[in-house]
């Protein structure tokens, strides 16, 4: 039978690869900086205007009513996050903001699609590479049309993990966040990585070159795309404390296994977010 949703796919993987080439062109230009959340969340006018064009070209091809759209620069401007069951596309127009201002050379698109709150597909442009990793539910990954498989290593002693800080420098936070770190690097594992864009991030879990990724404080928009990506990689989402993943959350370990990733959880020290579905008073 076939995929109803292969057309949004294929579209999705060609606008991807546009946004991307306007962010290599952009980034040849001086960038100005402005900030949202506190004063290490960044956001340019490369972001804003990626957006736009992602979402104007979805609107185009298939319609404003039918479809719903989460996009990070839109929700930043007080757009609603809410997943319903309506089909709906989650943006991430510049993954990592601050790797692209300062030229660091890890900077993705992040397009997924969800329908009955459900991700049918995922696609992560890793645009300065020029990698394009992809999946649809049920069909395995891929990148660069290759396919992907996450890695086979089940004792924690031989792997490589990745955690980023996140954009909340409060010092609770920050101690826990290292406190975590010390203690996953103590059990110990071969190394800590992290590439800055937690879309790439999932996709080197995709890949098999780390054996996981673990953050408090990422939004859906970071991680719906690559959560498609790891699972279809034969990989695992769960929540920070083990439960089900839910994307809504802002807690998320992927990994390639259950081992790994329940080793993992036993020494992550667990902070209060703010859910990125709760009514906008709370935020
Ligand atoms: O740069 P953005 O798109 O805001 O995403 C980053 C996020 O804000 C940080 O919390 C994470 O640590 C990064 O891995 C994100 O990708
Ligand atoms: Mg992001």
């Amino acid at each position: 039978m076939e995929d109803p949703w292969q057309k949004a796919y294929d579209f999705a993987v060609a606008v991807a690869r546009k946004a991307g080439a306007e962010i290599r062109k952009a980034g040849e230009s001086e960038i100005r900086v402005m900030t949202k959340s506190s004063t290490v969340d960044l956001v340019t006018k490369t972001d804003e205007r990626v957006e736009k064009i992602i979402i104007g070209s979805l609107k185009e091809e298939f319609g404003e009513g039918t479809h719903c759209f989460i996009g990070e620069e839109s929700v930043a401007k007080g757009e609603p996050c809410i997943l319903t069951d309506k089909p709906t596309w989650i943006i991430d127009p510049v993954d990592s903001t601050t790797n692209f201002v300062h030229g660091f050379p890890f900077v993705a698109v992040s397009i997924a699609f969800a329908v009955n709150k459900e991700l049918e597909f995922g696609v992560v442009y890793s645009c300065l590479e020029d990698k394009m990793y992809k999946a649809q539910r049920g069909k395995g990954a891929f990148c660069d049309d290759e396919p992907i498989q996450v890695s086979d290593v089940k004792d924690i002693n031989q792997s490589i993990i990745i955690s980023e800080h996140g954009t909340d420098r409060s010092p609770e936070k920050v101690t826990k966040i290292f406190s975590t770190i010390q203690k996953n690097l103590c059990i110990p594992v071969h190394g800590l990585r992290g590439s800055g864009t937690a879309a790439t991030n999932m996709c080197l879990v995709a890949t098999g070159a780390v054996e996981a990724l673990f953050e408090i404080g990422i939004h859906c928009w970071d991680i719906a795309a690559g959560a498609v990506i790891v699972k279809e990689a034969g990989g695992i989402l769960l929540d920070v404390d083990g439960e089900p993943f839910d994307l809504m959350s802002r807690r998320m370990i992927s990994a390639n296994n259950e081992t790994i990733a329940k080793r993992i959880i036993k020494e992550i020290e667990i902070f209060p977010v703010v859910r990125d579905d709760a009514p906008i008073e709370k935020k």
